[in-house]
């Protein structure tokens, strides 16, 4: 018994040292949660599970959780000591949407963390708001969508103007779903029969997905590192939606491929997988770091018509002019469209980044259309659902270069086009999560057009 209520402290104690490092220090939260489980791979699955649902539902939910705190406490979050806070946080997370943890557990264990981090003085504050919430969570509602689905005021707007309520809601909705992770088969490495059989003799649960011949739907295991698939190259994480750019470039043997922003590189992954080992696939990225995140996956992958090399796509590159059959201009982007996965984003975007970002979209795309040889293809897409971003920078192209759009309707699955906001037939599809056949995907925003001869 004291063994589990020990383990239960140390649980919290990563959690919050995640927490703290993502909140406070401004970390990536998939990068920080990936790390401290690596480091902790000798607890059990279950402590793992809890790990990372507390550390994703507390960001996930957190706008509504300090809403909640802020009802109950007279010192609002904002002036809270760090800690505190994100003691807070995650304690209100457990209390309204964890069954399984007791109520005084959750109450119990948050005071103990913050006697453990020397706020002795802040016990009877803590146990005091905890409890008070926990008293009064039948009566909590929340009339604003924004705050209903934890999003910030600005961006739920920006939805609505963009998608309408009624998706907007929809979209809000489906990012707080737990989602399976898609993973994608390297043909080129093993069949998927093959894969399937691996991942479930090591007890995952693998599904693939109808209609696709590489994906699969992955969940219940413990982490990816530690499943053979994984190890020997055979699968990548990859979204179904990030994986249809792949399915829309359709290269042909033989092809030379440009990717200008690639990092970690799913799509040049899986572009250098279709070529069966011909042509070439360039992985480009802005530094060391990021090409290094690609080259661990060569590594571990195994292809070898595909390199790694830091450019910097706004500078030109007069080698590459004229030569590419297929351009890949995944581009940064404000990241709406993943928030389901990395809800993170949600905290760190304003309304005067995303005019940055498509600005630097354009600028990227005003250099890299060259590397295109006439009657090749140039791929623009984006992992988000903004607008801004997406139809007006793929009307840019249209409009101010030496491009036509590819109907790309007999490209997709069955249902698709019945669901795509924009233009099949100018060569656009943007995925928003939680709508029709897209229910379970990232929001993704792709474009095709060919270069004019
Ligand atoms: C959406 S991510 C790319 C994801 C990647 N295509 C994949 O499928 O794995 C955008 C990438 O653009 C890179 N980036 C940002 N600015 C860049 C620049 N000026 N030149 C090259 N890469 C850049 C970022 O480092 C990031 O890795």
């Amino acid at each position: 018994m004291a063994k589990q209520t020990d383990r239960g402290l140390e649980n919290r104690e990563i959690i919050l040292g995640v927490l703290t490092e993502v909140l406070e220090k401004g970390s990536f939260v998939h990068l920080i949660l990936n790390q401290a489980l690596y480091k902790y791979q000798y607890l059990d699955k279950a402590d793992r599970a809890f790990i990372t649902r507390v550390t994703e539902g507390t960001l996930e939910y957190m706008l509504q959780i300090d809403a909640v705190i802020d009802r109950y406490s007279k010192t609002k979050t904002k002036r809270m000591k760090p800690l505190i806070r994100s003691i807070l946080r995650m304690s209100v997370y457990q209390l309204l949407y964890m069954d399984r943890v007791p109520d005084s557990a959750v109450c119990n264990e948050a005071v103990k963390l913050a006697v453990k981090h020397k706020f002795h003085g802040l016990k009877g504050f803590v146990n005091g708001v905890l409890r008070t919430i926990s008293r009064e969570k039948a009566q909590i509602a929340f009339e604003d969508p924004a705050l209903r689905y934890s999003v910030p005021a600005w961006m739920y707007e920006k939805w609505v103007q963009d998608w309408g309520e009624e998706t907007t809601e929809k979209i809000a909705a489906s990012f707080l779903k737990t989602r399976p992770t898609w993973v994608r088969c390297n043909l080129s490495a093993a069949s998927r029969e093959e894969i399937l059989i691996s991942l479930k003799q090591e007890g995952a649960k693998a599904e693939p997905l109808a209609g696709s011949d590489s994906m699969i739907a992955l969940s219940g295991y413990d982490y990816l590192e530690g499943l053979t698939a994984f190890c020997e190259g055979w699968i990548q994480v990859q979204d179904i939606s990030s994986s249809l750019v792949g399915e829309l470039a359709a290269p042909k043997e033989g092809a030379y491929i440009l990717d200008v922003c690639a990092a970690p590189g799913g799509k040049s992954l899986h572009l250098a997988d279709k070529l069966k080992g011909t042509g070439l696939v360039e992985a480009r990225d802005l530094t060391e770091q990021k090409t290094a995140l690609i080259e661990d996956n060569l590594a571990r992958c195994g292809l070898t018509n595909i390199r790694a090399r830091v450019w910097d796509a706004t500078v030109p590159d007069p080698q590459w002019e004229n030569q590419a059959d297929i351009v890949i201009a995944d581009l940064p982007c404000s990241g709406m469209g993943i928030i389901g996965r990395k809800p993170d984003i949600k905290y760190r975007m304003t309304e005067e980044g995303l005019k940055e970002l498509e600005e630097l979209q354009r600028r990227i795309l005003s250099v890299v259309w060259r590397y295109v040889k006439p009657g090749g293809k140039l791929i623009y897409s984006t992992c988000t659902i903004n607008r801004g971003e997406n139809e007006k920078n793929a009307d840019w192209i249209r409009r101010n270069l030496p491009f036509d759009p590819v109907d790309i309707t007999k490209l997709l699955p069955d249902g698709w086009e019945r669901e795509s906001t924009a233009s099949l037939e100018e060569g656009q599809i943007q995925i928003l999560p939680g709508i029709g056949p897209w229910e379970d995907f990232d929001g993704f925003f792709i474009s095709v057009f060919k270069r004019r001869i």
